[in-house]
Protein backbone atom coordinates (compact mmCIF):
# COMPACT_ATOMS: atom_id res chain seq x y z
CA UNK A 1 0.00 0.00 0.00
CA UNK A 2 0.83 3.42 -0.82
CA UNK A 3 0.63 6.17 1.75
CA UNK A 4 1.14 10.07 1.22
CA UNK A 5 2.11 12.84 4.02
CA UNK A 6 1.01 15.89 4.18
CA UNK A 7 2.15 17.74 7.37
CA UNK A 8 1.24 20.91 6.00
CA UNK A 9 -1.89 20.53 3.39
CA UNK A 10 -3.72 23.72 2.34
CA UNK A 11 -6.71 25.00 0.35
CA UNK A 12 -4.98 26.38 -3.05
CA UNK A 13 -7.19 29.46 -3.85
CA UNK A 14 -6.54 30.21 -7.32
CA UNK A 15 -7.11 33.58 -8.56
CA UNK A 16 -6.97 35.23 -12.05
CA UNK A 17 -6.77 38.75 -12.44
CA UNK A 18 -6.04 40.62 -15.10
CA UNK A 19 -3.68 43.60 -15.60
CA UNK A 20 -3.14 43.04 -11.91
CA UNK A 21 -2.27 46.72 -10.00
CA UNK A 22 -0.29 46.72 -6.82
CA UNK A 23 -1.99 49.53 -4.07
CA UNK A 24 -5.59 49.65 -6.04
CA UNK A 25 -8.53 47.18 -5.59
CA UNK A 26 -8.45 44.56 -8.58
CA UNK A 27 -11.30 42.23 -9.70
CA UNK A 28 -10.90 38.58 -9.94
CA UNK A 29 -11.56 37.51 -13.53
CA UNK A 30 -11.95 33.99 -12.04
CA UNK A 31 -11.51 31.64 -9.11
CA UNK A 32 -11.43 28.40 -7.80
CA UNK A 33 -10.50 26.65 -4.32
CA UNK A 34 -8.60 23.08 -4.32
CA UNK A 35 -7.82 20.85 -1.68
CA UNK A 36 -3.99 21.01 -2.11
CA UNK A 37 -0.33 20.05 -0.09
CA UNK A 38 1.71 17.69 -1.85
CA UNK A 39 1.15 14.27 -0.45
CA UNK A 40 -2.37 15.25 -0.96
CA UNK A 41 -1.80 15.91 -4.90
CA UNK A 42 0.17 12.89 -4.97
CA UNK A 43 -2.96 10.50 -3.54
CA UNK A 44 -5.15 12.34 -5.98
CA UNK A 45 -3.40 11.58 -8.94
CA UNK A 46 -2.60 7.73 -7.33
CA UNK A 47 -6.28 7.34 -7.11
CA UNK A 48 -6.86 8.61 -11.01
CA UNK A 49 -4.06 6.25 -11.66
CA UNK A 50 -6.00 3.32 -9.73
CA UNK A 51 -3.64 3.10 -7.15
CA UNK A 52 -4.77 2.16 -4.13
CA UNK A 53 -3.39 4.74 -1.32
CA UNK A 54 -4.23 6.61 2.02
CA UNK A 55 -3.28 9.88 2.94
CA UNK A 56 -2.31 10.95 6.33
CA UNK A 57 -1.16 14.36 7.67
CA UNK A 58 -3.14 16.91 9.92
CA UNK A 59 -6.21 18.40 8.81
CA UNK A 60 -8.13 21.27 11.08
CA UNK A 61 -11.16 23.67 11.44
CA UNK A 62 -13.37 24.50 8.29
CA UNK A 63 -10.86 24.56 5.85
CA UNK A 64 -9.50 21.09 7.05
CA UNK A 65 -13.22 20.35 6.76
CA UNK A 66 -13.31 21.10 2.77
CA UNK A 67 -10.47 19.02 2.18
CA UNK A 68 -11.69 15.74 3.87
CA UNK A 69 -14.82 16.19 1.87
CA UNK A 70 -13.07 16.63 -1.80
CA UNK A 71 -11.15 13.76 -0.88
CA UNK A 72 -13.57 11.81 0.25
CA UNK A 73 -15.66 12.69 -2.56
CA UNK A 74 -12.90 11.37 -5.24
CA UNK A 75 -13.02 7.62 -2.70
CA UNK A 76 -9.39 8.51 -1.30
CA UNK A 77 -8.92 6.65 1.76
CA UNK A 78 -8.06 9.08 4.65
CA UNK A 79 -6.86 9.10 8.17
CA UNK A 80 -5.64 12.68 8.81
CA UNK A 81 -5.01 13.67 12.49
CA UNK A 82 -7.30 16.78 13.31
CA UNK A 83 -5.98 19.76 14.95
CA UNK A 84 -7.41 22.71 16.49
CA UNK A 85 -6.42 25.48 14.10
CA UNK A 86 -7.12 26.07 10.42
CA UNK A 87 -5.39 24.27 7.51
CA UNK A 88 -3.69 27.33 5.77
CA UNK A 89 -4.74 28.89 2.68
CA UNK A 90 -2.06 29.08 -0.21
CA UNK A 91 -2.86 31.80 -2.89
CA UNK A 92 -2.20 31.22 -6.18
CA UNK A 93 -2.25 34.37 -8.19
CA UNK A 94 -2.46 34.11 -12.00
CA UNK A 95 -1.44 38.01 -13.63
CA UNK A 96 -0.10 36.74 -16.78
CA UNK A 97 2.70 34.37 -14.84
CA UNK A 98 1.80 33.01 -11.44
CA UNK A 99 3.04 34.21 -7.91
CA UNK A 100 2.40 31.97 -5.17
CA UNK A 101 1.79 33.17 -1.58
CA UNK A 102 2.04 29.73 0.66
CA UNK A 103 0.94 30.37 4.59
CA UNK A 104 2.86 29.12 7.56
CA UNK A 105 0.26 26.37 8.42
CA UNK A 106 -1.80 25.59 11.76
CA UNK A 107 -0.30 25.08 15.27
CA UNK A 108 0.10 21.53 16.02
CA UNK A 109 0.73 20.71 19.42
CA UNK A 110 2.70 17.73 20.84
CA UNK A 111 -0.10 15.16 21.17
CA UNK A 112 -1.29 15.72 17.78
CA UNK A 113 1.94 15.34 16.35
CA UNK A 114 2.43 11.93 18.55
CA UNK A 115 -1.01 10.35 16.89
CA UNK A 116 0.46 10.45 13.59
CA UNK A 117 3.93 8.94 14.55
CA UNK A 118 1.51 5.96 16.24
CA UNK A 119 -0.71 5.68 12.69
CA UNK A 120 2.94 4.56 10.75
CA UNK A 121 3.33 2.08 13.82
CA UNK A 122 1.13 -0.07 11.13
CA UNK A 123 3.31 -0.01 8.49
CA UNK A 124 4.92 -2.98 6.86
CA UNK A 125 7.88 -4.02 5.11
CA UNK A 126 5.49 -3.67 1.90
CA UNK A 127 4.42 -0.46 2.24
CA UNK A 128 5.80 2.82 0.52
CA UNK A 129 5.19 6.06 2.44
CA UNK A 130 5.46 9.40 0.02
CA UNK A 131 6.58 12.74 2.30
CA UNK A 132 6.04 15.67 0.74
CA UNK A 133 6.02 19.69 1.37
CA UNK A 134 7.06 21.54 3.60
CA UNK A 135 6.62 21.49 7.93
CA UNK A 136 4.28 23.70 9.68
CA UNK A 137 6.88 25.41 11.57
CA UNK A 138 5.31 24.03 15.29
CA UNK A 139 6.57 20.85 14.35
CA UNK A 140 10.29 22.06 14.52
CA UNK A 141 13.00 21.13 12.09
CA UNK A 142 13.32 17.68 12.54
CA UNK A 143 10.11 16.14 12.33
CA UNK A 144 10.73 14.18 8.56
CA UNK A 145 13.65 12.50 11.02
CA UNK A 146 10.82 11.19 13.67
CA UNK A 147 8.55 9.92 10.50
CA UNK A 148 11.68 8.32 8.90
CA UNK A 149 13.22 5.79 11.92
CA UNK A 150 9.50 4.75 12.43
CA UNK A 151 8.99 3.82 8.87
CA UNK A 152 12.42 2.39 9.24
CA UNK A 153 11.77 0.51 12.16
CA UNK A 154 8.86 -0.60 10.30
CA UNK A 155 11.20 -2.17 7.19
CA UNK A 156 9.07 0.22 5.23
CA UNK A 157 10.25 2.36 2.48
CA UNK A 158 9.78 5.63 2.10
CA UNK A 159 10.11 8.67 -0.80
CA UNK A 160 10.89 12.48 0.07
CA UNK A 161 9.84 15.53 -1.56
CA UNK A 162 11.32 18.10 0.33
CA UNK A 163 14.41 21.07 -0.13
CA UNK A 164 17.43 22.16 2.06
CA UNK A 165 18.13 20.78 5.27
CA UNK A 166 15.14 18.05 5.73
CA UNK A 167 16.32 16.61 2.20
CA UNK A 168 19.94 16.04 3.29
CA UNK A 169 19.19 14.21 6.30
CA UNK A 170 16.74 12.29 4.78
CA UNK A 171 19.56 10.75 2.24
CA UNK A 172 21.55 8.29 4.23
CA UNK A 173 18.20 6.37 5.11
CA UNK A 174 17.95 5.48 2.02
CA UNK A 175 14.66 6.63 0.16
CA UNK A 176 13.21 5.31 -3.15
CA UNK A 177 13.03 8.30 -4.44
CA UNK A 178 13.83 12.03 -4.61
CA UNK A 179 12.67 14.78 -7.15
CA UNK A 180 14.02 17.81 -6.89
CA UNK A 181 14.01 20.16 -9.85
CA UNK A 182 16.93 21.44 -11.49
CA UNK A 183 16.57 24.66 -9.12
CA UNK A 184 16.45 23.21 -6.16
CA UNK A 185 19.43 20.24 -7.02
CA UNK A 186 21.62 23.90 -7.78
CA UNK A 187 20.66 25.57 -4.12
CA UNK A 188 20.95 22.00 -2.37
CA UNK A 189 24.61 22.28 -3.34
CA UNK A 190 24.80 25.47 -3.73
CA UNK A 191 26.07 25.88 -6.34
CA UNK A 192 25.15 27.33 -10.54
CA UNK A 193 23.96 24.15 -12.76
CA UNK A 194 25.52 24.92 -16.14
CA UNK A 195 24.08 22.20 -18.25
CA UNK A 196 23.06 18.31 -18.75
CA UNK A 197 26.37 16.86 -17.26
CA UNK A 198 26.21 19.50 -13.82
CA UNK A 199 23.01 17.55 -13.66
CA UNK A 200 23.87 14.44 -14.06
CA UNK A 201 27.25 15.34 -11.78
CA UNK A 202 24.39 16.62 -8.93
CA UNK A 203 22.38 13.32 -9.54
CA UNK A 204 24.85 10.81 -8.71
CA UNK A 205 26.05 12.78 -5.91
CA UNK A 206 22.43 12.19 -4.77
CA UNK A 207 22.86 8.67 -5.00
CA UNK A 208 26.12 8.43 -3.36
CA UNK A 209 24.39 10.24 -0.61
CA UNK A 210 21.78 7.37 -0.31
CA UNK A 211 18.86 7.62 -2.26
CA UNK A 212 18.12 4.69 -4.23
CA UNK A 213 16.80 6.35 -7.87
CA UNK A 214 17.10 10.42 -8.23
CA UNK A 215 14.15 11.61 -10.56
CA UNK A 216 15.54 15.40 -12.10
CA UNK A 217 12.42 17.37 -12.96
CA UNK A 218 13.14 20.61 -15.76
CA UNK A 219 9.81 21.60 -16.29
CA UNK A 220 8.94 22.32 -20.17
CA UNK A 221 12.79 20.50 -20.81
CA UNK A 222 11.46 17.25 -19.34
CA UNK A 223 13.05 15.22 -16.95
CA UNK A 224 16.42 13.04 -15.95
CA UNK A 225 16.78 9.64 -13.65
CA UNK A 226 19.49 8.62 -12.42
CA UNK A 227 19.76 5.14 -11.30
CA UNK A 228 23.04 3.33 -10.46
CA UNK A 229 23.16 1.66 -13.65
CA UNK A 230 21.74 4.42 -16.13
CA UNK A 231 20.97 7.84 -16.43
CA UNK A 232 17.76 8.37 -18.79
CA UNK A 233 16.16 11.08 -20.03
CA UNK A 234 12.66 11.77 -20.90
CA UNK A 235 11.27 14.25 -23.47
CA UNK A 236 7.87 16.53 -22.33
CA UNK A 237 4.51 15.77 -24.67
CA UNK A 238 2.84 19.25 -26.58
CA UNK A 239 0.54 20.86 -25.21
CA UNK A 240 -0.58 24.48 -24.07
CA UNK A 241 0.78 25.54 -20.59
CA UNK A 242 -2.35 26.41 -17.69
CA UNK A 243 -0.78 25.78 -14.41
CA UNK A 244 2.34 24.65 -13.01
CA UNK A 245 0.93 23.93 -9.74
CA UNK A 246 1.04 20.26 -8.73
CA UNK A 247 3.53 19.24 -11.60
CA UNK A 248 5.85 18.14 -9.58
CA UNK A 249 3.29 16.44 -7.30
CA UNK A 250 1.74 14.38 -10.38
CA UNK A 251 5.18 13.27 -11.87
CA UNK A 252 6.27 11.51 -8.07
CA UNK A 253 2.28 9.93 -8.18
CA UNK A 254 2.80 8.63 -11.44
CA UNK A 255 6.80 7.51 -11.28
CA UNK A 256 5.64 6.03 -7.13
CA UNK A 257 2.21 4.30 -8.55
CA UNK A 258 3.77 2.84 -11.89
CA UNK A 259 6.88 1.62 -10.00
CA UNK A 260 4.68 -0.15 -7.04
CA UNK A 261 2.56 -2.07 -10.00
CA UNK A 262 5.14 -2.92 -12.89
CA UNK A 263 8.88 -2.54 -10.99
CA UNK A 264 10.05 -1.28 -14.08
CA UNK A 265 11.92 2.66 -13.35
CA UNK A 266 11.61 2.78 -16.99
CA UNK A 267 7.52 2.86 -17.04
CA UNK A 268 7.83 5.08 -14.44
CA UNK A 269 9.53 7.71 -15.37
CA UNK A 270 7.27 7.81 -18.78
CA UNK A 271 4.32 7.59 -16.86
CA UNK A 272 5.30 10.28 -14.09
CA UNK A 273 6.68 12.24 -16.99
CA UNK A 274 2.87 12.48 -19.23
CA UNK A 275 1.30 12.92 -15.50
CA UNK A 276 3.44 15.86 -14.80
CA UNK A 277 2.83 17.43 -17.94
CA UNK A 278 -0.94 16.82 -18.24
CA UNK A 279 -1.31 18.78 -14.86
CA UNK A 280 0.79 21.22 -16.51
CA UNK A 281 -1.58 21.02 -19.44
CA UNK A 282 -5.16 21.10 -17.37
CA UNK A 283 -6.64 23.67 -14.49
CA UNK A 284 -6.76 21.34 -11.85
CA UNK A 285 -4.68 18.36 -11.50
CA UNK A 286 -4.55 16.20 -14.69
CA UNK A 287 -7.27 13.81 -15.42
CA UNK A 288 -6.80 10.44 -15.99
CA UNK A 289 -7.84 10.85 -19.83
CA UNK A 290 -5.38 13.60 -20.16
CA UNK A 291 -2.31 11.42 -19.07
CA UNK A 292 -3.16 8.46 -21.42
CA UNK A 293 -3.73 11.04 -24.32
CA UNK A 294 0.29 12.03 -23.60
CA UNK A 295 1.69 8.77 -23.02
CA UNK A 296 2.66 7.94 -26.53
CA UNK A 297 4.15 11.05 -26.98
CA UNK A 298 7.05 10.46 -24.22
CA UNK A 299 9.70 8.74 -25.00
CA UNK A 300 12.55 8.01 -22.72
CA UNK A 301 16.31 7.19 -24.26
CA UNK A 302 19.26 6.22 -22.11
CA UNK A 303 22.30 9.19 -21.80
N1 LIG B 1 5.85 23.75 -19.23
C1 LIG B 1 5.70 22.43 -19.21
N2 LIG B 1 5.46 21.73 -20.36
C2 LIG B 1 5.34 20.39 -20.34
N3 LIG B 1 5.46 19.64 -19.23
C3 LIG B 1 5.70 20.28 -18.06
C4 LIG B 1 5.82 21.69 -17.98
N4 LIG B 1 6.04 22.04 -16.68
C5 LIG B 1 6.05 20.88 -15.99
N5 LIG B 1 5.86 19.83 -16.81
C6 LIG B 1 5.88 18.39 -16.46
O1 LIG B 1 5.83 18.23 -15.06
C7 LIG B 1 7.08 17.69 -14.56
C8 LIG B 1 7.43 18.36 -13.24
O2 LIG B 1 7.51 19.76 -13.44
P1 LIG B 1 8.56 20.69 -12.68
O3 LIG B 1 9.93 20.39 -13.13
O4 LIG B 1 8.06 22.09 -12.90
O5 LIG B 1 8.41 20.19 -11.19
P2 LIG B 1 8.25 21.01 -9.86
O6 LIG B 1 9.13 22.23 -9.92
O7 LIG B 1 8.39 20.07 -8.73
O8 LIG B 1 6.72 21.42 -10.03
P3 LIG B 1 5.74 22.23 -9.09
O9 LIG B 1 5.39 23.45 -9.92
O10 LIG B 1 4.61 21.29 -8.91
O11 LIG B 1 6.49 22.56 -7.81
C9 LIG B 1 8.09 17.96 -15.70
O12 LIG B 1 9.16 17.06 -15.66
C10 LIG B 1 7.19 17.77 -16.92
O13 LIG B 1 6.92 16.41 -17.18
O1 LIG C 1 4.40 25.07 1.20
P1 LIG C 1 4.75 23.74 0.61
O2 LIG C 1 4.28 22.60 1.45
O3 LIG C 1 6.18 23.62 0.20
O4 LIG C 1 3.96 23.62 -0.79
C1 LIG C 1 2.56 23.63 -0.82
C2 LIG C 1 2.06 23.77 -2.24
O5 LIG C 1 2.53 24.96 -2.87
O6 LIG C 1 2.55 22.66 -2.99
C3 LIG C 1 1.54 22.13 -3.83
C4 LIG C 1 2.03 22.05 -5.24
O7 LIG C 1 3.17 21.26 -5.32
C5 LIG C 1 0.32 23.03 -3.65
O8 LIG C 1 -0.86 22.28 -3.71
C6 LIG C 1 0.54 23.69 -2.31
O9 LIG C 1 -0.08 24.94 -2.20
Amino acid sequence: MIYTVTLNPSIDYIVEVENLQLDALNRMKRDLKLPGGKGINVSRILSRLGVENTALGFLGGFTGRFIEDVLQSESIVTEFVNVQDDTRINIKLKHGSETEINGQGPQIGNTEADALVQKLRALTKEDVVVLSGSVPPSLGGSFYERLIAVIKEQGARFVIDTTGEALLKALPHGPLLVKPNHHELAELFGVEIEGQEDLIKYGRKLLEMGAENVLISMAGDGALLVTEEQVYHANVPKGEVKNSVGAGDSMIAGFVGTLSKTGDPLEALRTGTASGSATAFSDDLAELAKIDSLLPQVQVNPI
